[in-house]
C-alpha cells in the first residue's frame, strides 16, 4: 500500500506520516528532506543557488542515502549525516529555490519512485511532501491533503524552535512565503482528484494519525481480493 500525504509547511505531514507508518508497520519517506539535503549540498559547494544548471548538476551527482524506517529516518549526503543539519533555518530559508528547479524535481521524483517501489515487498510506505498524490505516486491507494490555518502552522513551527531562534517575520517567511513559492511548482493548496482533505487546525496529532489509519483500513478493505498481492 502507498499512502500519500501532501500539504503546506507545518500542517503536520512529517509527524503524522511517521506516526501512521509506525502504527501500520509501513516504511516512511519524507520527500521534503530530500529537497533539504540537495539544498545542504548546494550551500556546501559554494555555488550560486540561482545557477539552475550547476544546481541541477549537484543534485544529479549527489550520493543520497535514505533510511525509510519510521523509528529512525536518517539522511546522508555524500557520506555526511545531514539528518539534523537539514533542519537549520539557513536550509529552510533557501530550500524553495532548489525545489523550484525543475531538473532537480525530475531527478528527486525518480529517486522517490525507486524508494517507493523498493518498499512494496515489505507492505508499503507512507510518503509525504507536496506532489506525492499528483506526480510521484498518483497510483497511491490513499491520498490525504493535510491542511491547517497559517496561524496554527506558524505557532507549531515556533514551538519547535528554541526561544528567540527566529523572529516573527522570519517565521512568516519560512511558512507563508515558502508556501507561495513552492505552490508555483506543486499543487498542494486544494485536494487533487481522489484525495481526502483533513484540516488539522483543531485536531491533536494523535487524532490525525487515527483518522488516517482509519482511512487506510477503508482503502485496504476496498481493494478487490484478486488484486491483493
Ligand atoms: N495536529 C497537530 N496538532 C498540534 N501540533 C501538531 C499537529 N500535527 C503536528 N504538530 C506539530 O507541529 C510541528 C510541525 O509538524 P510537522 O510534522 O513537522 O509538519 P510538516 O511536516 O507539515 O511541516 C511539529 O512540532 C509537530 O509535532
Ligand atoms: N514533494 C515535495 C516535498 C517538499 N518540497 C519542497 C517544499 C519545501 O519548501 C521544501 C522542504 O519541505 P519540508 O516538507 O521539509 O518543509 P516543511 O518541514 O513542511 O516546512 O521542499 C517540494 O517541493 N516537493
Amino acid at each position: 500500500m502507498i499512502i500519500a500525504v501532501d500539504g503546506p509547511s507545518g500542517s503536520g505531514k512529517s509527524s503524522t506520516a511517521r506516526g501512521v507508518a509506525t502504527r501500520l508497520g509501513l516504511r516512511y519517506l519524507d520527500t521534503g528532506a530530500m529537497y533539504r539535503a540537495v539544498t545542504w549540498a548546494v550551500l556546501d559547494s559554494g555555488i550560486d543557488l540561482g545557477d539552475a544548471t550547476a544546481v541541477a548538476e549537484i543534485a544529479r551527482n549527489l550520493d543520497l542515502t535514505i533510511a525509510t524506517d519510521p523509528s529512525a529516518p536518517t539522511f546522508a549526503a555524500n557520506g555526511t549525516d545531514v539528518t539534523l543539519l537539514i533542519r537549520e533555518p539557513r536550509i529552510s530559508e533557501n530550500v524553495s529555490k532548489i525545489a523550484t528547479n525543475l531538473d532537480v524535481r525530475a531527478d528527486l521524483v525518480r529517486r522517490q519512485q525507486d524508494l517507493i517501489a523498493a518498499a512494496q515487498p515489505g507492505g508499503g510506505i507512507v510518503v509525504e511532501g507536496r506532489d506525492i498524490a499528483t506526480v510521484v505516486a498518483p497510483e497511491a491507494e490513499l491520498k490525504v491533503l493535510l491542511t491547517a490555518d497559517p496561524e496554527a502552522r506558524m505557532a507549531r513551527r515556533q514551538a519547535e524552535l528554541a526561544e528567540g531562534a527566529v523572529t516573527a517575520a522570519e517565521l512568516r517567511d519560512q511558512i507563508v512565503r515558502r508556501d507561495a513559492d513552492d505552490s508555483t511548482v506543486a499543487q498542494f493548496q486544494v485536494a487533487s482528484d481522489g484525495a481526502v482533505e483533513i484540516d488539522s487546525t483543531f485536531m491533536t496529532l494523535e487524532q490525525v494519525v487515527e483518522a488516517i489509519c482509519q482511512l487506510a483500513k477503508e482503502a485496504a478493505d476496498a481493494v478487490p481480493q484478486d488484486q491483493e498481492s
